[in-house]
C-alpha cells in the first residue's frame, strides 16, 4: 500500500507495516511515537528513521527530519486510525466488553454464544486469542497482557477475518481504552460489566478510572451501535446508561435492575443455576451450567452482546444452557483425598474475592478456606482491601504470594495481613496452597484465588512456571 492511499499527500512511498516501538521498525513502516509512562517515544524518532520508517505519527511540536511526519495533537488515536486502514479488513461483527470484572468471562462466553449459533467466532483478551479449535496465549506464560499494543490487536483482527472468522468478542481494559490500544475497527456492540476498585496506582481516582472506561460507550463504539449495560452496579450502571442514552445508542440493560434482559430469579443448583429471565415480553428458564452470581451476570451480559448484533432472543436464552466454563474462572482443580472441592479463581480485586466467595458459599457445608495475594506494582491501596474482602467472606484465609514482581514479597504480603487479622501468612504459593489443602475436609470448599489461567509466577523480573490448578492437583496426590 502507497503512504498516499493511507492519507493525503503521503506520496508514493511503500508502506510495509506499523510499530510504535523503533526497535519493531523496518524499512516502509509508519512509526507512532507516544509519550508513555516511562519515556518518550519521541526520543526514538530519529532512530526509527535510521531503520527506514516512511511516516511518523507524533504531536505537532514533536521533531521529526526525515520522514512524513503526521502531526495530531493526539497521535495514539491518529495512529490507530491510520494502522486499521493498513490492516483491514476485520470481522464483519465486534464487540467489545468493560468493567473492571468479568471482561474475560464476558467475552469468551459471548464467542461461545456465536460458535453454538453456528457463527465462527473469536474471543481477544487475558487468555489470549481463542477461537473454536484453538487457543493462543500470550507468549510470557503469564497470560501477559489483555492487549498488548494496538499494532498487535488490528493485526489479530485481521488475521482473524483472513481465517474467516466474521464474529470476534475482545477485552478492553482501562489501560487499553486510555492508551487507544483497541480502535479502528467498527464496533457494534459494547458492554459495561461493572466497576470497583483496581488500578488505582495508574488512573489515580475511581472517577478517572471510570472516565476511562466510559470511553468506550461515548467513543470507541460505532455511533449506530448497541451499548449493553449490566444494570445492578448502582451509580457506575445509571451513569453509563445515561451516557449510552445521551449519545442516542441502542441500549440493551441486563440484570435484576434490568429492562432487556431482566433476572427474575436465580436459583442454585448442584452443577450450575436455574435462572428466569424476561425478555420481549415472555418469560424463560435456564438452567445454567456454571455456578455464581457472577457468572450468571457475565452469561447474561453476553446474551445481551449477541442480541444486540442480531441473535434471536429465545435462541440465545436457550443456547445458554449449553456453555462451558471459562478456564480460570470458579475452575474445579481436584478434590482432596479427604472429600474437599478446590476451586481455581482469577479474583485479584477485593469486589472478585466478595463475588468468588459468594459463588461458593451455596456450595459448602463445612468451611469455605481462601488462598490469596496481591500482585507487586500494581495498586498497592486495594492489598488491606482484599484481606478485609477474604475475611468476611471466607471462614480462614491464607495469604501468599501473586506475581510480586519487582516488589518485596514479605512487604505485600503484610500488607494484605493488615485488613485480614486471624490470617495464616505462609510464604510461597505453592507451600500456601499445599497448608490450605492440608486443613481442609469433607464439605469444606478451598478456593485458591488471583491466578485463574496463569502459567507463571513473576518474581524480580523472572517468570517462573506456576499453575494453581496444576499444583493443586500435585498437593492432592
Ligand atoms: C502502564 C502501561 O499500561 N504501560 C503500557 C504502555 O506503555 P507506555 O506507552 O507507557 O510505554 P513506555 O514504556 O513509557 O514507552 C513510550 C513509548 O516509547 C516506545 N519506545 C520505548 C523504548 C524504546 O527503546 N523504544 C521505543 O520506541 C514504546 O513502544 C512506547 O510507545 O504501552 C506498552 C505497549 O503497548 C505496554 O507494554 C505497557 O504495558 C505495561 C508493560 C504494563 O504492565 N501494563 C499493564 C498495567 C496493563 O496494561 N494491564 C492491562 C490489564 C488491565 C486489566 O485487564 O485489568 C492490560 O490491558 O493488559
Ligand atoms: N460480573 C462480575 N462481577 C463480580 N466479579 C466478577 C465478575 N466477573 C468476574 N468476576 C471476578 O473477577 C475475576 C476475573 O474475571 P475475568 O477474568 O472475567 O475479568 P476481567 O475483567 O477480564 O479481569 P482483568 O481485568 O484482570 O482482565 C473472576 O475470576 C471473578 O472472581
Ligand atoms: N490484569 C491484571 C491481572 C492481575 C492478576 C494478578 N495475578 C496479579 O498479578 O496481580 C493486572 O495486570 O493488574
Ligand atoms: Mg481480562
Amino acid at each position: 500500500m502507497r503512504l498516499g492511499a493511507l492519507i493525503p499527500g503521503g506520496g508514493d512511498a511503500v508502506v510495509t507495516g506499523f510499530a510504535l516501538d523503533n526497535r519493531k521498525v523496518a524499512p516502509g513502516t509508519v512509526f507512532g511515537a507516544f509519550q508513555g509512562a516511562r519515556v518518550n517515544g519521541e526520543d526514538y524518532i530519529p532512530a526509527a528513521i535510521a531503520a527506514g520508517a516512511v511516516a511518523v505519527v507524533a504531536r505537532p511540536e514533536a521533531v521529526v527530519d526525515g520522514a512524513l511526519h503526521i502531526a495530531d495533537a493526539n497521535p495514539r488515536r491518529a495512529f490507530a486510525a491510520l494502522a486499521a486502514r493498513f490492516f483491514a479488513p476485520f470481522p464483519a461483527t465486534t464487540v467489545a466488553i468493560t468493567g473492571t470484572n468479568g471482561k474475560t468471562s464476558t467475552a469468551e462466553l459471548t464467542r461461545q454464544l456465536w460458535q453454538l449459533a453456528g457463527q465462527r467466532s473469536a474471543s481477544i483478551g487475558t487468555l489470549g486469542v481463542t477461537t473454536g479449535y484453538e487457543r493462543v496465549a500470550p507468549a510470557d506464560g503469564t497470560g501477559g497482557l489483555t492487549t498488548p499494543d494496538v499494532v498487535t490487536f488490528l493485526a489479530t483482527m485481521a488475521g482473524l477475518a483472513r481465517e474467516g472468522i466474521s464474529h470476534a468478542a475482545f477485552e478492553a481494559s482501562s489501560h487499553g481504552l486510555d492508551q487507544y490500544r483497541t480502535e479502528g475497527l467498527a464496533v457494534r456492540a459494547a458492554a459495561f460489566t461493572n466497576l470497583s476498585r483496581d488500578h488505582l496506582d495508574y488512573h489515580g481516582t475511581m472517577e478517572a478510572y471510570f472516565t476511562a472506561k466510559t470511553r468506550l460507550i461515548t467513543e470507541v463504539l460505532d455511533a449506530n451501535g448497541s451499548a449493553v449495560i449490566w444494570a445492578d452496579d448502582g451509580d457506575w450502571s445509571a451513569r453509563m446508561i445515561a451516557l449510552a442514552r445521551a449519545r442516542g445508542l441502542a441500549l440493551l440493560t441486563v440484570g435484576t435492575a434490568g429492562e432487556t434482559l431482566k433476572l427474575i430469579s436465580r436459583t442454585p443448583t448442584a452443577l450450575g443455576q436455574d435462572l428466569v429471565v424476561e425478555a420481549a415480553g415472555s418469560r424463560h428458564k435456564i438452567a445454567l451450567p456454571l455456578i455464581g452470581a457472577y457468572q450468571a451476570a457475565n452469561a447474561l451480559v453476553a446474551a445481551g452482546l449477541v442480541i444486540a448484533t442480531g441473535g434471536a432472543v429465545a435462541a440465545t436464552l436457550a443456547a445458554l444452557a449449553r456453555v462451558s466454563g471459562v478456564r480460570g474462572r470458579l475452575e474445579r482443580a481436584v478434590i482432596t483425598r479427604s472429600g474437599a472441592a478446590v476451586y481455581v479463581d482469577y479474583a485479584h480485586t477485593p469486589d472478585a474475592i466478595v463475588a468468588a466467595c459468594a459463588a461458593l458459599r451455596p456450595h459448602v457445608t463445612g468451611k469455605l478456606i481462601i488462598v490469596i495475594g496481591a500482585g507487586g506494582d500494581r495498586d498497592a491501596g486495594k492489598r488491606p482491601l482484599m484481606g478485609e474482602a477474604a475475611t468476611a467472606h471466607a471462614d480462614q484465609v491464607f495469604i501468599t504470594d501473586d506475581n510480586p514482581r519487582s516488589e518485596d514479597p514479605a512487604a505485600i504480603r503484610a500488607a494484605v495481613a493488615a485488613g485480614a487479622p486471624g490470617a495464616s501468612i505462609v510464604p510461597g504459593r505453592r507451600e500456601a496452597i499445599a497448608a490450605a489443602m492440608a486443613t481442609a475436609g469433607a464439605g469444606d470448599i478451598v478456593l485458591i484465588a488471583g491466578k485463574g489461567h496463569e502459567q507463571g509466577q513473576i518474581i524480580a523480573g523472572r517468570t517462573l512456571p506456576f499453575d494453581d490448578v496444576a499444583v493443586a492437583r500435585e498437593c492432592a496426590a
